[in-house]
């Protein structure tokens, strides 16, 4: 028989939570969490006593614990993506005297056989979900909006005002980068803002189609235009984007013959299909993008004069990640938040040596180098932090190689970057006096803190 001693009673209900087949969370109406059972601890990889005092989001991935609470409503059943599983999640307010004074989640998973497959299936289905939205955003759509282009540069917010003052309209466009700077994302999202949002975005990478195929793929053909064309014909790319877009990646590797038929359909606006004699009419706004130099490849007679006039009506130049270095952590950070996201991989904290090494960097690939090495880190690292060692061997060779390589002007502005924190710290942040110190204007340190980072 159990005696009435409330030391037991509670190690008895400690022991009948921690042992329970769900996983539990209480938090207070603010959403700190005030109790959370050694499984559930355990799976995050978090110390029992130390969770407790932590707002919930900072120790489960996903949550919506908080928002139970402010919103007082039961929510059961609710799919939760935590650590690369998807789990059963239940979130139950607490009342008291008719206040909602906290929450109680659980959390169903165990390590059975009967979840593993459910999970599986489930892993399963969104894959396939994933992969159809894609083809259909191939086939039929732009995936990015200017939302997408994160950057906090003086560039970066250029580049999207104009984007915001050129999307509306026919008027061709020219986007101009090196590899990975953003291009097709851009052309996604003028897309996007322009009227033809709700018709295709069609596009084409004339780099990468053999050259006897190009137009037909761009223009399709008719039925019986050569030896295995498909009944009825087929249309080309121009056709699909009619009353769209039609972005045309690498325009610098289009094919010569094609240069002087693609001039032609964009100033008749008709097209004509392989083995057909029939014109057909289309109305098609058309953004190129290139990483080459065409005015060079206009003096070497590898681009037509012509075609060059006739695309680049309106410009945007995205200049290379290394000359807006601003824009290097914003960057990492959206793209740790998003693969965190996927993976239910959780990191809390980039070592600074890492972020030297980011600023350091020359970043020959761009954005979309930067992405892999952020992906590559949180897929290498065995804790919620990201440290130099988190990178491949070669990765981090590269890293480090760049560091030696310094130009005199980045020992300039790792030098100022120094001076301006030290004198932060030391003065408590207080601009005025910092400006003063240093002999600068109140707008020119303002200017530099962010373009630091600091
Ligand atoms: N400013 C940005 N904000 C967020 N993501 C970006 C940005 N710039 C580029 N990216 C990402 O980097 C990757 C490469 O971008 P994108 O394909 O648009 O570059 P590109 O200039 O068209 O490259 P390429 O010339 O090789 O075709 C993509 O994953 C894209 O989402």
């Amino acid at each position: 028989m159990l005696n009435n001693d409330p030391l037991l009673k509670h190690n008895i209900l400690e022991t009948i939570i921690d042992s329970a087949y769900e996983w539990i969370v209480v938090v207070d109406h603010e959403g700190i969490v005030q109790y959370m059972n050694k499984t559930y601890c355990e799976f995050l990889g978090e110390n029992p006593r130390e969770v407790i005092g932590k707002h919930v989001t900072n120790v489960i991935e996903n949550t919506r614990m908080h928002k139970a609470v402010l919103q007082g409503k039961v929510e059961i059943a609710d799919l939760q993506f935590i650590r690369g599983n998807y789990m059963i999640a239940n979130r139950i307010p607490i009342l008291h005297e008719g206040k909602v004074i906290g929450a109680v989640g659980t959390v169903i998973f165990r390590d059975t056989e009967q979840w593993k497959k459910m999970n599986s299936h489930i892993k399963a289905l969104l894959h396939e979900l994933d992969f159809y939205k894609k083809e259909w955003h191939e086939i039929n759509g732009a995936t990015y909006t200017l939302n997408d282009f994160i950057g906090i540069s003086r560039e970066a917010e250029k580049i999207k005002d104009r984007v915001k003052n050129i999307a509306s309209g026919d008027l061709s466009v020219l986007i101009r980068g090196e590899s990975g700077t953003g291009k097709e994302l851009l052309a996604h999202s003028i897309h996007q803002l322009s009227e033809r949002s709700a018709k295709p975005f069609i596009k084409i990478n004339c780099g990468a189609v053999p050259e006897h195929l190009f137009e037909s793929e761009l223009f399709g053909y008719s039925e019986g235009a050569f030896t295995g064309a498909k009944r009825g014909g087929k249309p080309g790319k121009f056709q699909l984007a009619d009353g769209g877009t039609l972005f045309l990646d690498e325009i610098g590797d289009l094919p010569q013959n094609m240069q002087i038929k693609l001039l032609r359909v964009l100033q008749e606006k008709e097209v004509e299909p392989v083995g057909s004699l029939n014109s057909q009419k289309v109305n098609v706004r058309v953004i190129a993008a290139t990483n080459r130099p065409l005015e060079q490849l206009i003096e070497n007679n590898k681009f037509r004069e012509d075609l060059f006039y006739r695309i680049n009506v309106l410009q945007i130049q995205i200049p290379p990640l290394r000359e807006r270095k601003e824009d290097i952590w914003p960057l990492a950070e959206s793209f740790i938040r998003s693969n965190c996201r996927e993976t239910g991989k959780r990191i809390v904290k980039i070592d600074d040596d890492v972020k030297e090494a980011f600023l350091q960097y020359t970043w020959p690939g761009n954005t979309r180098e930067l992405k892999n090495f952020v992906e590559a880190a949180i897929q290498l690292t065995q804790s919620d932090q990201i440290s130099l060692d988190a990178f491949p061997d070669f990765l981090r060779e590269k890293l480090k190689v760049h560091e030696a390589q310094k130009s005199l002007k980045d020992y300039v502005h790792e030098t100022e970057k120094k001076v301006i924190s030290s004198y932060l710290k030391k003065m408590d942040g207080d601009i005025k006096a910092v400006a003063n110190a240093l002999g600068i204007g109140k707008t020119n340190l303002y200017d530099k803190i962010k373009k630091y980072n600091i």
